[in-house]
Order: structure tokens, then sequence, then C-alpha cells
């Protein structure tokens, strides 16, 4: 595996060429980029959406992304976009990993919508998918107009050649690609598995810090953007695109992979989970699970967000006289989780790595009666929560199941019986 460079920062303005004097200086759109270059500008958010949250980039490549053939529709009819119209019971969920491709499947047709949101036409909501791989996508290539997408791979390592450049993603880590970004997906060393979070809203972001101050949480310069690479390759292409929730397809007789210099704070993004730093509560109590937030998709309403990306790390726990695993709950927000390696403290049987659970708006829910039982007994020394990385997409609007979710045999029948066990322990006395 060639070792891939990266330049670091969240949202920096990143310059970077693969070939001398190939990145325009002093201006953005010379009357001649060298090379003879054609430059383009790749807009993420509105052109006058506020300095903090503008997205943009400018590419220099081989064509404009326009030379290509007209869009003809098809078919990938195991992913679904928002709003679809499959009644959400408001039962807990959970569902057991997809099973990993006996023949040979790459990244599209590895992959299923479990669940989605609010409306991809109104920017606004997202959808969960699930995938697996076990082969390149060979001459074809993938963007996505309805959303920016999280992946969350749980499973394996991948090569993901993008416009912006190339970026190896092991399971641990995660990658984001903005809204729009082509890109093509390859397998390294086995199958590959993970989640996906169809961000249709604002692109994610860090959260605030607040009091905690300048540091911490996820740090800026943990995130690893790609370096621009390009191949000058003139044979047939397939360019597929999810737009509005249809896939399209189109021909090109080069690859779409042909910018040689790009600058901006728009492009694919790796971060690696482990470098979270975890702030937590030394005194008493359990804090609400906000303090795990990766990214936020912020909506109009303050701290109300379109969806938070929480991960559950691996930490210490020193909380004394306190109840230590998540308190039981019902909760405005919706609450999708899954698992990348481990066990989850709420959770010691039937939650499995690959797996996903769903606890919607209002649905009660919390610890298990063994998880209860145990931690309401256990001596609180300070402990350290090894072996685990669980996450949530946690999103404002009611996260409905798809059709698939609801009957595939992966859906447990009886998750509910975990929580059997919470008998009545109140007899009158203190
Ligand atoms: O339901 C869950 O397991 C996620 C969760 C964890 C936690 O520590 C507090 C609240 C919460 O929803
Ligand atoms: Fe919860």
């Amino acid at each position: 595996m060639t070792k891939l460079l990266y330049q670091t920062g969240f949202n920096n303005e990143h310059e970077t060429e693969a070939l001398p004097d190939s990145l325009p200086k002093g201006q953005f759109s010379p009357q001649k980029v060298n090379y003879q270059l054609y430059a383009e500008q790749f807009s993420s958010t509105a052109f006058t959406a506020p300095r903090a949250s503008n997205r943009r980039s400018w590419t220099y490549r081989l064509r404009p992304s326009i030379a290509m053939g007209d869009f003809q529709p098809i078919s990938f009819d195991k992913i679904v976009t928002a709003p679809h119209s499959t009644p959400c019971p408001p039962n807990v969920m959970r569902w057991n990993p997809l099973p990993l491709p006996t023949t040979d499947t790459h990244f599209l047709e590895g992959m299923v919508t479990i669940a989605a949101n609010g409306d991809a036409q109104q920017h606004a909501g997202m959808a969960v998918h699930v995938y697996t791989a076990n082969v390149g996508m060979g001459n074809m290539a993938f963007y996505n107009a309805d959303g920016e997408l999280l992946f969350v791979p749980q499973l394996g390592t991948m090569e993901v050649v993008t416009e912006f450049g190339k970026l190896q993603v092991a399971a641990g880590e995660i990658l984001v690609i903005p809204r729009g970004i082509k890109f093509a997906i390859t397998p390294i060393d086995g199958p590959i598995r993970g989640y996906i979070c169809e961000n249709y809203g604002t692109p994610f972001t860090l959260p605030e810090r607040g009091p905690v101050g300048a540091n911490g949480y996820a740090n800026q310069r943990d995130f690893k953007y790609p370096v621009a690479w390009f191949e000058d390759n003139e044979s047939a292409h397939r360019l597929i695109c999810k737009f509005s929730g249809h896939f399209y397809e189109a021909t090109l007789d080069h690859s779409p992979f042909d910018v040689v210099a790009w600058v901006g704070n728009s492009a694919p993004y790796k971060y690696a989970l482990r470098d979270f730093n975890v702030i937590n509560s030394v005194s008493y109590d359990h804090p609400d699970p906000s303090i795990f937030t990766v990214l936020t998709s912020p909506s109009e309403h303050e701290g109300t967000a379109n969806i938070d990306f929480v991960i559950f790390p691996p930490r210490w726990m020193v909380a004394e006289n306190t109840f230590r695993p998540p308190y039981y709950h019902r909760n405005v927000m919706s609450e999708f989780m899954g698992l990348i390696e481990g066990t989850y403290d709420a959770k010691e049987e039937g939650f499995l790595p690959g797996g996903m659970s769903l606890h919607n708006c209002m649905t009660p829910h919390g610890p298990e009666a063994q998880v209860f039982n145990n931690a309401s007994n256990a001596s609180l020394t300070p402990q350290k929560y090894e072996n685990t990385m669980a996450f949530m997409f946690e999103s404002r609007f009611v996260i409905a199941p798809t059709e698939f979710a609801l009957s595939t045999p992966l859906k447990q029948k009886d998750y509910l019986r975990c929580w059997d066990g919470l008998t009545k322990h109140f007899d009158g006395s203190k």
C-alpha cells in the first residue's frame, strides 16, 4: 500500500498542485491557466453564505466538468432518498450487520438504505445507508447531488480516488465527501463494510467549544485533506450521479479525475476517531452525549442540529456516586447508532460491530437489564472503558426506516427483550 500525503487542518484554505506552477498565483481565474488547464469553481455553499460558513474551491483541470455526455436515468433501487412513504413505527429497533458479499460487488451495488428523514429537495434531513464491497468500481465514478456523504467504515481499508486527490481510509477513521464531488472506491486487502450518513443539509462543521476553551474534542489539525492527483486517461468512463432521489448515468471519453491543482476549503477529508480528545465529568453524574460530538450539521434552529455525529470512544470513567452508563431517557431528537468495534457500555449483548439500533423521537430506551443491575452495584473506582467505539447520528427529524430495514431478517425480533427484568424494586423502604 503506497503511503499517501495529506494536507492538514479542518476548513483551511488548502492549496495543492500535482504539476509545478499549475496553481494560478495571486488570482483564481487568469485569462490563461498554465498547462492550458480550465479553471472551474466548486461551490458547496451559496456564494453569499457568511464568511465563517462559506465553502468553495477552485479546481484547475484538463477539461471542464461539462465535457460529458447527457445523463440517462438508471436504477439502484436499494438506495432510497427522503421523503419516503414507509410509515415509521415508534418501536425500538436493532439490526445485525450486513453480511459480506459472496460474489463480486462494488460499492454502489453493495449499498442499501436503512432509514431517511427530512427532504433532500429541501436540503434538510439525512439518510443512513450501509455498504459492503469487495471489488473496485472499475471505470465508474459517482457523485451525489443530494447531500454530503459521511462514511463511517467498520471493516477493512479503502482507497478513495476523488477529483481532489486520493485518500486511504480504514475502519476507525471517517471520511466526508462534500455534495457533488466525483469519487470511486476500491477495497484494499479484502472486503469493506461501513455506514454512511447522507447529509442533505448544511455541510458538517466542528461544534463550538464554549467554556472548554480553544482546544479539545476534535482538533482542527487532525483532519486530513488529499493533495492534488490527476490522470490523463482517454478511455471510456461512466459517470453515475444521484440527483433529487434518482440515479442517472452519463458517458465520458476520459477520466473525471483530471484536476491538476486546486485551492479552497471544500474538499474531501478524513479523521481518525482515536484522535478525539474526550472531555467528560471528573466529579459526578453522566453528562449528555453532546460532549462527544465530532461534527455537526446545524439547522436554522440554534442548538438543534440537522445531524450531530457523536462517538463513544475508549475513555476513563471516574464519576463518583454516579450511575455511570447512559441514563434511561426519552429524547426529542432521534438517535441512530452503530458500533465500529468492541462492545457498547449500555448494551453488552446483541449490539454487534457492524450492527445498528434506532431509538426515535420520544421512544424510551437506556441500559439493558443486566447493565442496570451491574452498574447499580459496581464499585466506583476509576475504570478504563476499552475495546469500544460506538457512534450515533442524532437528528432533529424522525429517522424513518425503509421498507428494506423493516422487513429484512437482519432486524432483531427480540430487541425489546433486553429490557426484560427491569422489574420494580420499590417496596416502600429507602
Ligand atoms: O441511547 C444511547 O445509548 C445514546 C446515549 C448515550 C448517552 O451516554 C446518553 C444519552 C444517549 O442517548
Ligand atoms: Fe439515547
